[in-house]
């Protein structure tokens, strides 16, 4: 059973790394030693969501920006292979209205995206949240929120280097800065 297990595990491993050398990727890249650091060694605290890949945790780096690490849950149900095409296909997209992707990091069994931190969370929370994520939004707001996020998925839609249709847009996908600038 052991020798099974590892045999997967290396195969994994392989998969993973031939994919990621594949990739033109127009990110940075970040240690796992930076990342544990900047996330207080990704202390539950600090966790802010959960997503399709697995948590996302609050970070600050050394030079004080704070960032989102999303860390591939060895369970998530999203694979490798998507992990990678999230990669390969955000690193070289920038748009006021997309979160932005600092860089990644592959290192021993971890798989992990480093993003600008969004300030008030995913706007479901903004809108549906308990009562400290809770944000009271006025109409005009709420106007300008849906403007960005229109916005970002025009630009992915028609306007990228790359079209790329949104499949799993919902209130849990888009993010939302201070000032209400809202970004998926
Ligand atoms: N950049 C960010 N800044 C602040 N909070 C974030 C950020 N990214 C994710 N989160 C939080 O983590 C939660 C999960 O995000 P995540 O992007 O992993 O999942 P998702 O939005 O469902 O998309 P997917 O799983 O398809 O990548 C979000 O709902 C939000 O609460």
């Amino acid at each position: 059973m052991g020798v099974i297990c590892w045999k997967f595990y290396f195969r994994d491993k392989f998969m993973r790394e031939r994919d990621l050398k594949g990739l033109d990727l127009k990110t940075g890249s970040c240690t796992l030693r930076q990342l544990r650091a900047a996330t207080n060694n990704f202390d539950s605290a600090g966790k802010i969501g959960e997503g399709g890949f697995g948590s996302v945790y609050k970070g600050k780096l050394s030079d004080g920006t704070l960032i989102a690490v999303k860390q591939l849950s060895p369970k998530s149900r999203q694979g490798n292979r998507e992990f990678v095409n999230e990669i390969g296909m955000i690193s070289g997209l920038q748009h006021p209205n997309l979160v932005k992707l600092y860089g990644c990091c592959i290192e021993g069994d971890q798989l992990l995206l480093v993003y600008e931190y969004m300030e008030n969370n995913s706007l479901a929370k903004a809108l549906f949240g308990s009562e400290t994520s809770f944000l009271m939004l006025d109409w005009p707001t709420r106007y300008k929120i849906c403007v960005g996020i229109a916005r970002g998925l025009a630009f992915l839609h028609e306007e990228s280097a790359i079209r790329i249709v949104h499949c799993r847009f919902f209130t849990e996908t888009s993010k939302v800065q201070m000032y209400y600038w809202t970004k998926i």
